[in-house]
């Protein structure tokens, strides 16, 4: 695909989700990478795709925000509760608290749910109050929760609020009957809370049934969809998350660039990145999961090499129509951190050549070769370019014209990394359109520093263990044995 294909799919795609990127590739075109600037690379990153779901107090709300978050495994998708934005009771309500009203609009602090909604949908995190239903207070220390892909506000009156009607994407109202409402929230606050049927009742009649009479019924009009049965309606369920999936892959990268591969995420990818990216995850544990990552990364990089049809007898007598891996291969790591890429490559291509580059970064502004050792036959091989981290692009693109300069053709080369920034999979496949990316986790973007956020801070300190030049070194008798291996 030429640049200007790339560019058109870009403006194509410049509508909510994308508001920054076309505007980027213009000032990219103009300015070094290096100098993206902070705001600019926040802009980059794709707004959220908001989910209100509104419904009577125990219509089942929660279990539908459970069948979509279920059903939407390989997107980031977290959960926001109206009930954690309660006002806390003052003293005087406490004393009184059966004659609290928790089910009228003005028990909520919609100002600052509206806040925590804005930052999320620009990319920010927000820290959600912890709200304890036992002590009607904010107590508990507050929940941190990242910008992801999908929002989904869940609560009795999310759509009351215009401004917050505003920020969705799509609204779904639970729809289930009086009685069967009354009847779960009996169970539930007898079983779970420990109230008596009276005190039960007694709120019912007192508040639930009118505020749901006056404020939550007539924002029904609001909901694109209308959930009869919460929970217990599949049909919709499957129906609302296949537009959700729609509307999302109208805006993924990989729209965008054909040429960038993003491996299919499951729970298990997942919970190996929550590892990595965890700053307090031990060394051993990193490297661990690092490269288990990586080698999910490299099968599915020689995935995309070409082969040759071959068949073969089974020992069955069966004859057998597969293919033949592609012969002349070659791996190109960049020092430092492209060489924990390089066990896992050698571990699926046995006796592999593997060449080096060693690429300085000059400040924030430009990165130049240091040292290159090749195969003298590099031209004529497929290269698997191993770098874990892509970030502003600078070393990618050093390093993709170092290989074009001694004759790789662009389309044979495959760059497998574990992160990318949107900003570097811009610079990298608007330079060369015809290289593949292959890497398990698109990124939010750059921060001041052009550091990979969320990212995993240093990869080459913590994959190589030189994170920790500031820690004493202490005499092995008050080394913990896990630390002294680590
Ligand atoms: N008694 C009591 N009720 C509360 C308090 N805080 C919230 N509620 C009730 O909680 C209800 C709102 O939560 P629900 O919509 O039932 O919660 P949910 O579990 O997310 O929703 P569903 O999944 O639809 O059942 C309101 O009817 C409030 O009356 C409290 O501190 N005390
Ligand atoms: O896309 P960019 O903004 O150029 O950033 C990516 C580069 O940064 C990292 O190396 P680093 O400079 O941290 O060196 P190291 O591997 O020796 O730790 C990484 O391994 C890439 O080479
Ligand atoms: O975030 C970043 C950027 C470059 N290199 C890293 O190791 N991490």
């Amino acid at each position: 695909m030429d640049s200007k294909s790339v560019e058109d799919m870009i403006e194509a795609s410049s509508g909510v989700h994308f508001s920054g990127f076309h505007m980027d590739a213009l000032e990219m075109r103009n300015t070094e990478v290096g100098q993206l600037t902070a705001s600019a690379a926040e802009e980059m990153c794709r707004q959220p795709f908001v989910i209100g779901v509104a419904g009577g107090a125990a219509s089942g709300k929660t279990t539908v925000c459970d069948m979509i978050i279920q059903q939407l495994h390989d997107q980031r998708v977290v959960l926001v509760n109206q009930d954690s934005f309660y006002h806390d009771l003052t003293e005087e309500e406490l004393t009184r608290v059966h004659e609290y009203n928790f089910d009228h609009p003005d028990a909520f602090d919609t100002e600052q749910l509206l806040c925590a909604m804005e930052k999320l949908r620009h990319g920010q995190a927000v820290d959600i109050p912890n709200y304890d239903f036992k002590s009607y207070k904010n107590v508990f220390p507050a929940r941190r929760v990242n910008p992801s892909d999908v929002i989904i506000l869940e609560g009795i009156l999310i759509f009351h609020d215009p401004r917050i009607r505003e920020l969705m994407n799509m609204k779904i109202f639970v729809d289930t009957d009086a009685d069967v409402r009354l009847a779960r929230r009996i169970r539930r606050d007898i079983v779970e809370k420990g109230r008596d049927i009276a005190t039960v009742l007694d709120q019912y009649s007192k508040f639930v049934k009118p505020a749901f009479d006056d404020f939550i019924l007539p924002t029904k009009k609001y909901a694109d969809i209308i959930i009869p049965r919460g929970g217990d309606n599949h049909v919709a369920i499957d129906l609302i998350v296949q537009h959700i999936r729609t509307k999302l892959g109208q805006h993924d990268m990989c729209k965008i660039y054909p040429n960038l591969y993003v491996i299919q995420s499951t729970f298990q990818i997942r919970g190996m990145h929550t590892l990595i990216r965890d700053s307090q995850t031990t060394k051993h544990d990193f490297v661990f999961y690092a490269d288990r990552l990586i080698r999910l990364v490299v099968e599915h990089g020689l995935g995309h090499l070409p082969f040759t049809e071959k068949q073969v007898t089974t020992p069955t007598g069966s004859v057998y129509t597969g293919v033949d891996f592609c012969k002349r291969l070659c791996g190109v790591s960049v020092i430092r951190s492209g060489e924990s890429m390089e066990n896992a490559l050698r571990a699926c291509c046995k006796g592999m050549k593997i060449g080096k580059i060693l690429i300085h970064r000059e400040g924030d502004n430009g990165q130049q070769l240091i040292y290159e050792k090749l195969p003298q036959d590099i031209s004529d091989r497929h290269v698997l370019l191993l770098d874990p981290i892509l970030g502003t692009g600078n070393s990618a693109v050093q390093a993709i014209s170092l290989l074009i300069s001694k004759g790789v053709p662009e389309s044979n080369i495959i760059f497998l990394n574990l992160i990318s920034a949107p900003q570097g999979v811009h610079v990298v496949c608007k330079r060369f359109p015809r290289i593949k990316i292959v890497t398990s986790e698109i990124e939010t973007g750059l921060n001041e520093d052009f550091r990979v956020i969320p990212g995993m801070g240093e990869f080459g300190d913590r994959y190589f263990g030189t994170d920790d030049d500031d820690q004493p070194v202490l005499p092995p008798k008050n080394r913990d044995t896990k630390s002294s291996t680590d």
